[in-house]
């Protein structure tokens, strides 16, 4: 070894060694202030109320078992510990809240707008979909997507819900006697319609891919719901070489297999210049879907009071397609995972509600008596469509699907990761920064302090005197705030022209008691048992459309 290199060789050797030594005291600093900072979080957290767990694992074994287990699990820790419940899943912090004034810091804080680790699951289907992004994305696409379900846009719907709302009556009416589960016909429906409106695809252009996306969404959802109680199936690697895995393929070849197909129909139809520019303009009287849920804080309401004057507008497809080709930044890939999103939010959560309306309906036959004098007021004699107006009228009805949202919401639990500790209003508790929060509305839905007898159907719950007297988080079926559901007026909408024509059409009968429902709080809220009922014509011909 010549000098030079002997020269070269020892500084490389010192420079190790400098790197070593500011290197070893770097990560012990590291360490120390993570285990304060862990310390603090332990000591934060040990605070909170929650079940005993074992070493290590903590109360995982709770959140394990099929999807009925846990939710009875749940249920029965609930009953223990009612307003706040902390639980560790391993070395992770999940807090139960339910109190609507700790809601609102967590749901009507811009601070905390990021879903939790769990919404991973969805992302080979929704990709970075509104419903999973976060930051600037979440930001921009909302402000993009929200017009798309103004109230002139659901206005010009209203002639397709009526057309497909009578389809479906039409198919249920093989049924007649029979006992059978609705929840298929209302998840078809709510495909189709949704296909119809929001993606402009006209039901001369569908075929039976509606039902078959349907099938695989609740298929999907399964799966996911899987890889949530069993931790073998968290990792991708392992999900990955499962049947499951390999069944996920199939079913998102099936679901994107209809995105695409309806994002290319809709792109050839912009290229050849057929674009459905909706105009009207709002009078006073119809600025509105439902005035329950005014207060919420979000943007909803806010763009349709401002609506002036008349206004070219377009519905959610043809918005995507369009600000793709007018530069507004949206690639193709971004385009299908909003399709994709609409389409999973948009149907599934209407599917399970319309379920539970029809069930419910079922078992408090005075209810639906009184819904249908109303309906006889509003139509008479006369088998004509719903119009928007009439919808404003069905006031009994709505009050109805209310407490059914109340009692059964489609979305049981809504999760957010804290952005920076919270201190709760209604006990002297610090939630630490990183928790995995989890605002669990089928509780806050049925909180004494907030609703007379709460395991009760009373629609009258939400006459305008008794809403106005409720904290605005106590009723939160859509969530609130910032990142409230998109669709609630065109859900509402919806609804009420779907149940206003299946009421008309049939009486409805139920057998199994509210005491024995299994519910089975899996993504969507859904009974285990189905959803059985029985109907009858309440006339000799049914409506067609
Ligand atoms: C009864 C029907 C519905 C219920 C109960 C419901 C409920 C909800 C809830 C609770 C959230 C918040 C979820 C979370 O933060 O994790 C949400 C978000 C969302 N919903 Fe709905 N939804 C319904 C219908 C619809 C419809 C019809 C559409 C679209 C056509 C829709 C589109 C969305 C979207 C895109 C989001 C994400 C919004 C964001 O993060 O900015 N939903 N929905």
């Amino acid at each position: 070894m010549t000098a030079a290199t002997e020269v070269v060789a020892e500084s490389s050797t010192s420079a190790t060694n400098t790197f070593y030594f500011l290197l070893i005291p770097a990560l012990v600093l590291y360490f120390i202030y993570w285990k304060l900072q862990r310390r603090r979080f332990v000591e934060l957290a040990e605070k909170i109320p929650g079940p005993k767990g074992y070493p290590i694992i903590g109360n995982a074994l709770t959140f394990l078992g099929s999807s009925l287990q846990i939710t009875e699990n749940f249920l029965q820790l609930s009953f223990e510990f009612t307003n706040i419940m902390r639980v560790w899943i391993f070395h992770k912090l999940v807090v139960f809240i339910c109190e609507p004034r700790d809601v609102e810091l967590i749901l009507g804080n811009s601070t905390h707008l990021d879903k939790s680790e769990e919404y991973r699951f969805f992302k080979p289907w929704l990709g970075e979909g509104l419903l999973i992004s976060s930051g600037q994305k979440w930001k921009s696409h909302r402000k993009l997507i929200a017009p798309t379900f103004h109230l002139n846009v659901l206005k010009s719907f209203v002639d397709l819900f009526n057309a497909n709302s009578r389809a479906v009556c039409n198919k249920m009416a093989k049924e007649n006697g029979k006992n059978f589960d609705c929840h298929d016909y209302m998840s078809e429906c709510t495909v189709e319609i949704l296909l119809e409106t929001a993606m402009g695809v006209s039901k001369k252009t569908q075929d039976k891919s509606g039902f078959e996306y349907a099938m695989a969404v609740m298929k999907m959802c399964n799966i996911l719901h899987l890889r949530q109680s069993k931790i073998w199936l968290r990792p991708d690697w392992l999900f990955n070489i499962t049947k499951y895995g390999k069944e996920q393929i199939n079913l998102l070849d099936v679901i994107h297999g209809l995105t695409k197909k309806v994002i290319k129909r809709k792109k050839e139809e912009a290229n050849s210049g057929n674009t459905n520019y909706i105009e009207s303009s709002l009078n006073p009287a119809e600025k509105t879907v439902s005035s329950v849920f005014k207060g919420l804080g979000d943007d909803l309401d806010e763009q349709d009071e401002n609506d002036v004057g008349q206004k070219k507008r377009l519905a959610f497809l043809d918005l995507m397609i369009e600000s793709a080709q007018n530069g507004v930044v949206l690639t193709d890939e971004e385009i299908k995972e909003e399709v994709d999103t609409i389409m999973f939010e948009g149907h599934d959560t209407t599917a399970a509600g319309s379920s539970f309306f029809l069930c419910l309906m079922g078992l408090h036959q005075n209810y639906q008596e009184m819904c249908v004098q109303e309906l006889n007021q509003i139509f008479g004699d006369s088998d004509r469509p719903a119009t928007f107006a009439d919808t404003l009228e069905m006031k009994l009805l709505e009050r109805c699907l209310l407490e059914t949202l109340r009692m059964y919401p489609p979305v049981p639990i809504i999760a957010r990761k804290l952005q920076e500790d919270v201190r709760l209003v209604s006990k002297d508790i610090i939630i630490p920064k990183g928790t995995t929060i989890v605002v669990t509305t089928v509780k806050t839905h049925r909180l004494e302090t907030y609703w007379d007898n709460p395991d009760v159907f009373n629609p009258d719950n939400h006459l305008p005197e008794k809403s106005a007297d409720r904290h605005f988080y106590s009723f939160i079926p859509f969530s609130a705030g910032p990142r409230s559901c998109v669709g609630r007026k065109y859900a509402l909408l919806k609804l009420k022209i779907i149940l206003s024509t299946i009421l008309r059409n049939f009486k409805i009968y139920s057998d199994v008691k509210e005491d024995d429902f299994r519910l089975q709080g899996d993504i969507i809220l859904k009974r285990a048992d189905g959803f059985m009922i029985r109907m009858e014509p309440r006339k000799k011909n049914i409506m067609v459309s």
